[in-house]
């Protein structure tokens, strides 16, 4: 490629820095999982003020020799956002420490509402590999990339892969409690007038149970897979039933679908829309979905718009799901004889969507 003009060299050198940062994306995320590994938040936060760089590499379990390389990865995830620098009180001008920002602290073992155990889901290799397939994929009928990589679906992995099986139910509890917070707060009339609930694949129940504590009247009852509930020991209003969404769902007021029908394809969640009519009363049921409801466009800088086609391209990678806008929820709905629906935004790109027979 020759160099015509100014103007079509300074065109040349911006390709070239978009396509070297788009290769070197992984650097970020592989550098945050370092430090996450290495527990670096949580040994940041433990020591209580700004932590010197000499501080940092004497609490951490490294090489000594590796001091110089400590600096450098903690360089590039200051550049990110993930730790700042500030002077240390009682030191000489000019020492600056490590400290935590507001994302690394959803970084800690201890935070509730953590990102950790999806962090270190995400960049694991058995989450990483089906990337690599995705071409393939295209060629080739199987259902997705991660049974091209792996010869099994996601869900039969989970169910022989603890490490896997724990880290993704862990990040979806932490997810699961920062929706609940929202939910039980800011839409009680959701579950008011309601007797019995069904949360279908419910996980291991943290939604259920924020529901079945705020609700005392409300009888409410997980189905998941037999190998996410096997140890689950229900009280008082709660129970755990083991089984398949797509076979049958018990019968109940309302069923709860949070973060369900974007895992499935539209004639799969057709299939388990059909299952939820099934288990609810023509009058006075309803399914309640907690999902994305996002907005056909893929162009512009909003920070929203780059996370909706993230979620689209992993449920694509990893499940047969999609993420989907109103008039393509409202299609799913009139195919499995649905009447209306009602949504309600209520955290980012998320919605409260009523669905009534
Ligand atoms: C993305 S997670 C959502 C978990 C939970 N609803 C939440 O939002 O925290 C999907 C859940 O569906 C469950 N699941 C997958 N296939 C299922 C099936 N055939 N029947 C019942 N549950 C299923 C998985 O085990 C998992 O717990
Ligand atoms: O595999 C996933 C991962 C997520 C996920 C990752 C990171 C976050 O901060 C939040 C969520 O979400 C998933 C999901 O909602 C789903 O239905 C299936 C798989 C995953």
């Amino acid at each position: 490629m020759e160099m015509r003009n100014d103007e079509e060299g300074k065109e040349l050198l911006n390709s070239q820095a978009h396509i070297w940062n788009h290769i070197f994306h992984f650097i970020n995320s592989m550098s945050l999982k370092c430090a996450v590994q290495l527990d670096i938040p949580d040994i940041i936060k433990n020591h209580g003020r700004p932590m010197s760089l000499s501080e940092l590499v004497a609490a951490l379990p490294t090489n000594p020799s590796r001091s110089r390389c400590v600096y450098r990865l903690m360089r590039i995830l200051v550049h990110s956002g993930f730790f700042t620098k500030e002077k240390i009180p009682g030191t000489s001008e000019e020492e600056e420490g490590y400290m935590l920002t507001p994302a690394s602290r959803l970084l800690l073992k201890d935070e509730s509402l953590s990102v950790r155990p999806f962090l270190l889901a995400m960049l694991d290799p058995i989450l990483t590999k089906p990337w690599h397939n995705v071409s393939e994929w295209f060629q080739n009928d199987d259902p997705t990339p991660f049974d091209t990589a792996h010869g099994r679906t996601f869900w039969d992995y989970a169910g022989h892969e603890p490490r896997l099986n724990d880290f993704f139910n862990e990040g979806m509890a932490s997810d699961a409690r920062l929706v609940t917070s929202v939910v039980v707060k800011d839409c009680k009339g959701v579950f008011e007038g309601l007797n019995s609930l069904v949360d279908v694949g419910g996980g291991t129940g943290t939604v259920a149970k924020a529901i079945a504590d705020a609700f005392p009247n409300l009888e409410c009852t997980v189905l998941d897979l037999p190998h996410v509930v096997a140890d689950l020991q229900g009280s008082g209003n709660l129970k755990f039933v083991g089984g398949d969404m797509f076979e049958a769902i018990p019968s109940t007021d309302a069923v709860l679908l949070k973060w369900i029908l974007h895992d499935w394809s539209d004639e799969e969640s057709v299939k388990i829309l059909k299952r939820c009519k099934e288990a609810i009363p023509s009058k006075g049921g309803k399914v309640i979905i907690i999902d994305m409801k996002v907005e056909n466009n893929e162009k512009g800088d909003d920070k929203s718009i780059e996370t909706q086609l993230f979620f689209d391209m992993l449920m694509m990678i990893l499940l047969t799901g999609r993420e989907r806008t109103e008039k393509e929820w409202a299609k799913l709905f009139v195919d499995a004889g649905f009447n209306d629906y009602k949504i309600t935004p209520i955290l980012g790109l998320r919605s409260v969507i009523e669905v009534y027979p």
